[in-house]
């Protein structure tokens, strides 16, 4: 199926489904950031999966932050969202802003100056992170605010979403880091993993953190204020 029947497809779906058993669950979570492809992959689970996310987002009243955009899996995740009446914010860069570039975006718009200063926007404005397939800016997203996490900059809990086992490898990659004395085996718990979007919601609504970071939140807010970014609450 095209990506956009297949949004529209389980887009009616879901109407239909909200209509017979309206459905709000409460969170903890107010606003999600999700990373994802900027394509839509080859596997149509992938496809399936962003919707499925986003229905979750939905249904426990949850905004999404993202990396703007409507290609691939990120356009897919942020319609259906909109779609589903909650807010987006799409932060992107202003060189990325072109519509050949990024289609065009639902929801607000927040344009920043550039790479980082979307990353830290981002991580600002979410209360958790989910990664769902992708490819390199989707891993460094991932990756950059695991590590934040394991420094102590945040404490927000981190989602991959393993759809179709995508991320085994990353996980196994992971897991030998641990076992050759490269990453803690308490930051090894940083990254919250499950096979569907309903699954990995429920574990990021339990989620507590088991490592300590390096430095406080508070020294970690005095260096970003006196770096790149105008205003760090990150951490909160
Ligand atoms: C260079 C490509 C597309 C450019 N368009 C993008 N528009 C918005 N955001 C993007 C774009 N490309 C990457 N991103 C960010 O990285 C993540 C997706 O990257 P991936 O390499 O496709 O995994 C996504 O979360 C965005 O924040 C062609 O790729």
């Amino acid at each position: 199926m095209e990506n956009q029947q297949l949004h529209l497809h389980h887009h009616l779906q879901y109407q239909q489904q909200q209509q017979r058993q309206p459905n709000s669950m409460k969170s903890r979570f107010r606003r999600l950031c999700v990373f994802c492809g900027s394509s839509p992959g080859r596997n149509p689970s992938y496809q399936l999966s962003a919707i499925q996310l986003a229905q979750q987002l939905v249904e426990r009243n949850i905004d999404l932050v993202y990396g703007g955009g409507s290609i691939g899996l990120m356009g897919l995740v942020s319609r259906a969202v909109f779609d589903g009446g909650r807010h987006v914010l799409g932060v992107i860069p202003k060189t990325l802003m072109p519509r050949e570039i990024t289609g065009e975006t639902v929801g607000e718009v927040r344009a920043v100056t550039g790479m980082h200063q979307r990353k830290a926007e981002m991580a600002r404005q979410a209360d958790a992170f989910i990664a769902l397939p992708g490819g390199y800016g989707t891993l460094e997203e991932l990756l950059e605010v695991i590590t934040w996490a394991q420094l102590g900059i945040h404490d927000k809990p981190v989602g991959l979403l393993n759809v179709d086992g995508y991320y085994n490898s990353l996980l196994s990659f992971v897991d030998n880091a641990v076992d050759e004395g490269f990453i803690a085996p308490a930051a090894r718990d940083i990254i919250v993993s499950a096979q569907t979007a309903q699954e990995l919601m429920c574990k990021l609504e339990e989620y507590e953190p088991k490592h300590s970071g390096v430095a406080s939140k508070l020294s970690w807010e005095m260096e970003q204020q006196l770096g790149f970014t105008e205003k760090s609450d990150i951490a909160r």
